[in-house]
């Protein structure tokens, strides 16, 4: 008892969730991350946070969903695959994050994005909570039929647990608008509600305008930002980009808008260095359309490199942006960046950066910006598209990119170190 006492309540709440949670990684990993950047803030009032169980209730998900999802394949096979939804904080509003459609996901990697979630969803200043879910299904390869077979079973489970002021679900990795038109049309089947349940959804049926692009763009609008308040801009920059998806293509496509010049990209087999910038048509022609793999972005382009296995962080740049997965930049690769100058590192992936690196970046002086910060657009436009969808409008292109602009902008001034704090009006 007397031990128990002598521990700092951070210590003892890092010591429980190790515990309770084994062979979760991923989930250790971003608890540590959120509960040592709050420890400071936490020492100044420890005996009431512990006396009101502030830090156990954060860090334990009201409701873990686990399921079953059957489906039928193209052979006649019957495959089945593991699915979670994790509802881990309505505190401010309905649960709302992605669906992970992927091999690797597990429920560890669904309860670190779901924590995740609730601090990124609260810095956008609208009102939504945090959840996240998946399945370990591999959408690669799939035809189109197996895909739709496959969300149709899974949201045959999932309908039950959601709803458009309860817990709103969208994209992630593996889930674009192709899977949401499914997961929306077996909703309405089974519930015949015509309600905003989903984001991400296709602009026929309640999607909004700049949802695609804005994961992308607004981690360059708070890259900007940053760049800007530091005398710096992104104008000539070389710029070093992982990833070839949803937030990598539209981070590209900003990033060049803006004056950059991107030189790589990459997949889970390989990797690009284009000397010439990015050609992000082709890119989108690749991977939005042909869906295929980055050797035929090279085969278009004469003067790129395509690369097997992982390299990105080894091309000199001046600003990095991970777009892929969580945990692509570790130490080494940090290292790699330092010694060829970099200035900022920007996450548009959940984690993406491992702890050792993101320490030895902020200690080299790197301007750095976690993804709860800088690739809260996504989420932030997807709100927007619940607003859209209870007031039954469509709003313009530039409005909800203005938004988002603002929302960016807001993120990044309203959180500097330092920065007076401003008094609410209530
Ligand atoms: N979409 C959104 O709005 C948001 C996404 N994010 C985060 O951004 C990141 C990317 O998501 P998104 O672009 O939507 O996903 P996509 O599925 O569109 O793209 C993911 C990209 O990362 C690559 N990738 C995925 N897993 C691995 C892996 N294990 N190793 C190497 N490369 C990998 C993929 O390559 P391949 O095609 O070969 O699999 C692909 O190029 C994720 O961390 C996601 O959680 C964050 C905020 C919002
Ligand atoms: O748009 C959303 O609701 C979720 C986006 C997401 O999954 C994320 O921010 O990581």
């Amino acid at each position: 008892m007397e031990g128990w006492m002598l521990m700092s309540y951070v210590d003892d709440v890092l010591t429980r969730v190790a515990s309770q949670n084994p062979d979760q990684p991923e989930f250790n990993q971003a608890v540590t991350e959120v509960l040592e950047s709050l420890r400071p803030v936490i020492e100044q009032n420890e005996e009431r946070y512990r006396k009101e169980a502030l830090l156990e209730r954060l860090t334990t998900p009201d409701r873990q969903i686990l399921f079953r999802v059957s489906w039928v394949d193209d052979k006649g096979q019957t495959q089945v695959n593991n699915a979670y939804r994790v509802q881990f904080n309505n505190a401010i509003g309905p649960y709302k994050g992605g669906l992970r459609l992927h091999p690797s996901v597990t429920l560890s990697i669904i309860k670190f994005l779901g924590f995740e979630q609730i601090f990124k969803n609260s810095l956008t200043g609208l009102p939504i909570g945090g959840g996240k879910g998946g399945s370990d299904f591999d959408p690669k390869g799939k035809s189109d039929r197996e895909i739709m077979a496959f969300c149709q079973a899974f949201m045959t489970e999932l309908y039950k647990h959601i709803g458009a002021d309860v817990d709103v679900p969208a994209g992630d990795i593996g889930t674009g608008g192709r899977e949401i038109g499914y997961l929306y049309g077996q909703y309405k089947r089974l519930t015949g509600r015509y309600e905003g349940v989903l984001t991400g959804k296709g602009l026929t049926f309640g999607g909004s305008l700049a949802r695609t692009e804005a994961t992308g763009y607004g981690l360059l609008y708070l890259t900007d930002e940053l760049l800007k308040a530091h005398g710096k801009s992104l104008e000539g920059k070389t710029v070093t980009v992982s990833g070839a998806g949803n937030v990598a293509i539209y981070a590209i496509e900003k990033a060049e808008q803006l004056g950059g010049k991107v030189v790589t990209c990459s997949d889970s087999t390989g990797w690009i260095y284009d000397p010439d910038g990015i050609d992000v048509e082709l890119l989108k022609e690749v991977k939005e359309v042909k869906r295929v793999r980055l050797t035929e972005y090279k085969k278009a382009r004469p003067n790129a490199e395509y690369n097997e296995g992982r390299g990105v962080w080894s091309v000199k740049s001046d600003v990095a942006l991970p777009c892929a997965t969580q945990n692509e930049l570790n130490l080494d690769d940090a290292k790699k960046l330092v010694s060829n100058g970099v200035i900022a590192v920007c996450e548009g992936a959940n984690m993406p950066t491992t702890l050792e690196a993101t320490n030895y970046l902020q200690e080299q002086g790197v301007l750095f910006v976690p993804g709860k910060a800088s690739n809260a657009g996504g989420v932030a436009v997807s709100a927007l598209e619940m607003s859209q969808n209870s007031e039954r409008l469509s709003w313009t292109f530039e409005e909800v990119d203005q938004k988002l602009k603002d929302i960016m902008t807001n993120i990044y001034q309203k959180h500097q170190p330092g920065r007076k704090r401003i008094r609410s009006r209530r």
